[in-house]
């Protein structure tokens, strides 16, 4: 394998001079003012060593990416009851999509969607005021990462707060449903929160690293799930971690990955590394689109797949 810091500014150069940026999420009005010419990737292996190129230390939204730590969390705090309220298959759909809920009666298909996010987040909510629960999902992608100055964009989350009427019909509906336990304002605070999780690509990867080295933590030492239950994280993200654009991820990149629309996007190559990289502008399907195309160019010239050696 070549060396891998070569590679990695390798691959910065190579994108930062590509024209077709994608386009950044605008729905979100904070977000639509980031400049698309931003670029980072971070590779941690699992022996702790840090490769970095580009904007890896600066922090972005990593919006749905923090899915994967509130699934991490709530399964710690429920175990497999959580699969009671939301589903382990893709879905097919865009992230926000609402179609499915109304055929399966309000259990969304995955953790990963929005519907399906929601469901997990109105289960860390159980037993704490929203600021308690906000709180926690804080301190744990702290815990995660080994890094303290981890904090939400308060601006973020107003914005989305203030503008994410999807999100709210996709909680009331649930809640049509019993689905959910709390008011949509309170679960959708919290979701609103850990989606303006602000972390670099630098944090981030180290926060995935238990995904990538059997539940643990190299870097602190610390268990965080065990061996199965890290392989079942990594088996959901690589089957909807990137909504009806799952498969083509899989295909290209052939890693278990979560994107975000803030541009971030996590991936895990088991036993070698936990990867993060982050370019804002997306794809049609909402995910990063030179951050695809980086994973791409990275899973080919070191051989990182979970296909084949
Ligand atoms: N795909 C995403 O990153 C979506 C997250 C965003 N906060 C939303 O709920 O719409």
């Amino acid at each position: 394998m070549e060396d891998l810091q070569a590679l990695l500014d390798d691959i910065h150069t190579t994108l930062s001079a590509r024209d077709d940026k994608g386009k950044v999420a605008t729905y979100i009005p904070e977000l639509a003012r980031i400049d698309p010419a931003h670029f980072g990737i971070a590779v941690i292996g699992v022996d702790g060593t840090e490769y970095m190129a580009g904007d890896a230390e600066l922090p972005f939204s990593i919006q749905s990416v923090s899915k994967v730590f509130t699934l991490t969390l709530a399964l710690g705090k429920h175990g497999d009851s959580l699969w009671n309220r939301v589903g382990r298959e893709p879905s097919g759909t865009a992230f926000n999509s609402i179609v499915q809920l109304e055929f399966e009666k309000g259990r969304p298909r995955n953790p990963f969607i929005n519907a399906g996010a929601i469901a997990v987040t109105d289960l860390i909510l159980s037993g704490h005021k929203p600021r308690e629960a906000i709180g926690e999902i804080v301190n744990f992608v702290r815990f995660l990462s080994g890094d303290d100055t981890i904090t939400t964009d308060q601006a973020v989350a107003k914005s989305e707060n203030a503008t994410g009427f999807r999100n709210f019909a996709l909680a009331q509906f649930m809640r049509s449903f019993d689905r959910l336990d709390h008011p949509a304002e309170h679960t959708l605070g919290v979701y609103f929160h850990q989606c303006a999780l602000a972390m670099s690509c630098r944090q981030l990867a180290h926060a995935g690293l238990y995904l990538a080295a059997n539940g643990r933590n190299p870097v602190s030492g610390s268990s965080v799930v065990s061996r199965e239950r890290a392989r079942r994280i990594n088996a959901l993200m690589m089957m909807c971690g990137h909504y009806d654009g799952s498969g083509e991820f899989a295909y290209r990149v052939g890693l278990p990955g979560k994107s975000g629309v803030g541009g971030g996007i996590l991936a895990v190559a088991p036993g070698k590394a936990s990867i993060a990289v982050w370019a804002p502008g997306l794809n049609d399907y909402g995910n990063s689109l030179l951050g695809t195309a980086a994973l791409e160019i990275l899973a080919k010239r070191t051989g990182w797949s979970v296909f084949g050696l």
